[in-house]
């Protein structure tokens, strides 16, 4: 069949990637930090902005990532309703409420290791972490968040915070807990939030050859009470991406990372970036979580 002719190509090209198929990632510093960071940041104060310019592109969603100053081994500030998490969530929901707010729901930019769980004589508490982090998600839902994302990778993780928000009333918030590889992309993150873990590692993270593995932690998630679930690093988390959408209804949300971010843009043209996201969109990726959403979509 000869389907070489441009206006037989153009016909048949798609489905192209859309402005509405991305989401834009927020990292939110505090005022008066210093802003020269591995990976953008953004001040509370300039979210009007950037919020009405992705809602005239036709981008509907951020992905809110905020730590505290004050960093503690009970990553108290966490669950503070004047955190910068949530003073975030409520600037983007006073600018536009039709936008849907996702955050991350981790403690690694709370607490004074790094780790994204407490720590009781020197091991994991997993308990006291469940805990926290459903604290933490009914004080995001509280501020306005539409979908958490519990991202330390601990079994009973997302099971704890659905029954917080349940509680606490918030029963039409949906949970898209983060499935994570182990990965090398994920420094300028890290260096840009202050959330190195002190240890070296992230021990609940999936190591790369485990491909079963991978699948298993999704499934458990959905079976805790996932809605969605985020894959990252993105690209490299495509073969999990179409054994789970054969194997649940939940949306797949694939984020790419910072490393991925720094890579694919290191010399100032995203389209790199677009290419590797229509390829996302083609393998099934529902939306695609990115810090470059804005630039892509004013090429679009
Ligand atoms: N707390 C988990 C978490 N939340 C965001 C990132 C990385 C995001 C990125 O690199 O853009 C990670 C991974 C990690 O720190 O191990
Ligand atoms: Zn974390």
């Amino acid at each position: 069949m000869p389907t070489h002719r441009l206006a037989v190509r153009n016909f048949l090209d798609g489905p192209a990637l859309t402005p509405a198929d991305l989401t834009m990632v927020f990292l939110v510093r505090e005022d008066g930090d210093r802003p020269d960071r591995p990976m953008p940041t953004i001040v509370v104060g300039e979210i009007p902005k950037s919020v009405h310019e992705l809602a005239a592109l036709g981008i509907r969603s951020v992905k809110i990532f905020a730590g505290s100053r004050l960093r503690d081994a009970r990553a108290s500030q966490s669950v503070s309703s004047h955190g910068l998490m949530m003073r975030a969530i409520r600037q983007v929901k006073e600018t536009e409420p039709g936008i849907a707010v996702m955050t991350e729901t981790c403690l690694c930019s709370h607490t004074d290791t790094g780790e994204c769980f407490l720590t009781s004589c020197g091991a994991p508490d997993i308990e006291a972490t469940a805990e926290v982090l459903g604290e933490q998600a009914v004080a995001q839902a509280d501020a306005g968040a539409d979908i958490v994302g519990p991202a330390a990778m601990i079994p009973g993780t997302t099971a704890a915070v659905r029954a917080a928000l349940d509680t606490a009333g918030h029963t039409d918030v949906a949970i898209m807990p983060h499935l994570i590889f182990n990965s090398a992309l994920y420094e300028g993150y890290r260096t840009t939030m202050g959330a190195a873990p002190a240890s070296g590692q992230r021990a609940f993270q999936i190591a790369p050859g485990r491909a079963d593995q991978a699948v298993q932690t999704g499934l458990g998630f959905v079976r805790e009470g996932a809605d969605m679930l985020l894959l990252e690093p993105a690209l490299f988390s495509v073969d999990t991406l179409l054994r789970l959408r054969k194997l649940c209804a939940a949306a797949l949300m694939p984020f790419s990372v910072s490393g991925e971010y720094q890579r694919l843009t290191s010399d100032g043209d995203v389209r790199p970036l677009a290419e590797a996201f229509t390829m996302l969109k083609r393998a099934g990726g529902d939306r695609i979580i990115t810090y470059g959403a804005v630039e892509i979509a004013r090429r679009l």
